[in-house]
């Protein structure tokens, strides 16, 4: 098997060769330029997620085949029957921010990730209308690469908890999460589409923090995963509430509850004031 830099070699060509599809279809240059939105399970999809998420599973199926490693995409990815117990997953999220590409907010981004034992072991991020996809190994340090330079991205946050900056989702919200958000001391916020865009704007140091909750619904694996890696190896933090890591492919697709990421010193407080506050919301909700 081909070692980590090779298949980061070829994973960073992917996301790059991938990037100019999704930014064809974003600004109409396609034949067909057409997105065919649909909906399923309230999510939209379009043409463009189909498309690059086809690309992508060829070409690393063409250069790591099947014996050694399994492929996970959401636009694939059917039931939990499809679990296959590959040493290796790659977890692939070919247009993260659908909502955001169809309101033409320029928040999209495409992860690729490679998980083994349950964790991320590389990563590529691409931002299309960034020209600039960011990339980890595990111990390795993240990169940040556009077409005219690669530069290591490194973060040493030293802001009070109460300058920090939140980005949160524009579509998926709900009232424990508008409560938290209300209650935490930092209160300066910013709404960000895409998991991979707003972990972007985090490691470009436009803000500190990203919190997701689930609700009805979670984000997925391949919604995470490789934003995790790119955010963890430049010095971030991304767990649960309760501190524990993420895990990935584990049998449940979703990553339920609450999850925080931060470029901070303060992650363990901000954990912590979370758990407070929704344990708050949770008293007052019952009675
Ligand atoms: N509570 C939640 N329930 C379902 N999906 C969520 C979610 N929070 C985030 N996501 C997923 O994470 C991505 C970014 O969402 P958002 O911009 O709202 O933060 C979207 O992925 P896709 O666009 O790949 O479907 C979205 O589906
Ligand atoms: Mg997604």
């Amino acid at each position: 098997m081909k070692d980590l830099e090779d298949i980061l070699a070829i994973a960073r060509d992917v996301g790059w060769k991938a990037a100019d599809i999704l930014h064809s279809y974003y600004h109409g240059t396609v034949k067909d330029p057409d997105l065919q939105v649909q909906y399923k399970q309230s999510e939209p999809v379009t043409i463009a997620d189909v498309t690059v998420s086809q690309y992508i599973v060829q070409r690393l199926q063409a250069a790591f085949g099947e014996q050694d490693f399994a492929y996970i995409s959401e636009e694939t990815y059917k039931s939990q029957l499809q679990l296959q117990n590959s040493q290796l997953v790659w977890l692939i999220d070919p247009l993260d921010g659908t909502r955001d590409f169809i309101n033409k907010t320029g928040d999209y981004a495409i992860h690729i990730a490679l998980i083994q034992e349950h964790r991320p072991i590389l990563s590529v991020v691409a931002v299309p209308e960034a020209e600039t996809i960011y990339y980890a190994i595990k111990d390795g340090g993240t990169f940040k690469e556009t077409p005219t330079a690669t530069v290591a991205v490194k973060l040493s946050p030293t802001k009070p908890v109460e300058d920090l900056t939140l980005v949160v989702s524009r579509s998926h919200r709900h009232e424990r999460l508008e409560y938290l958000l209300q209650n935490l001391p930092c209160q300066n916020q910013k709404a960000v589409g895409s998991v991979g865009c707003k972990i972007a704007t985090i490691l470009e140091q436009n803000a500190d923090i990203y919190i997701s909750l689930s609700g009805k619904s979670a984000p997925k694996d391949w919604d995470i995963a490789a934003p995790e890696l790119i955010l963890t190896e430049a010095g971030g933090n991304f767990t649960h509430f309760d501190g524990s890591p993420l895990q990935y492919h584990t049998g449940d697709i979703n990553q339920w509850g609450g999850l925080l990421a931060s470029n901070s010193n303060s992650h363990q407080l901000l954990c912590q004031e979370a758990q407070r506050i929704l344990s708050e919301f949770d008293r007052i909700k019952k009675v």
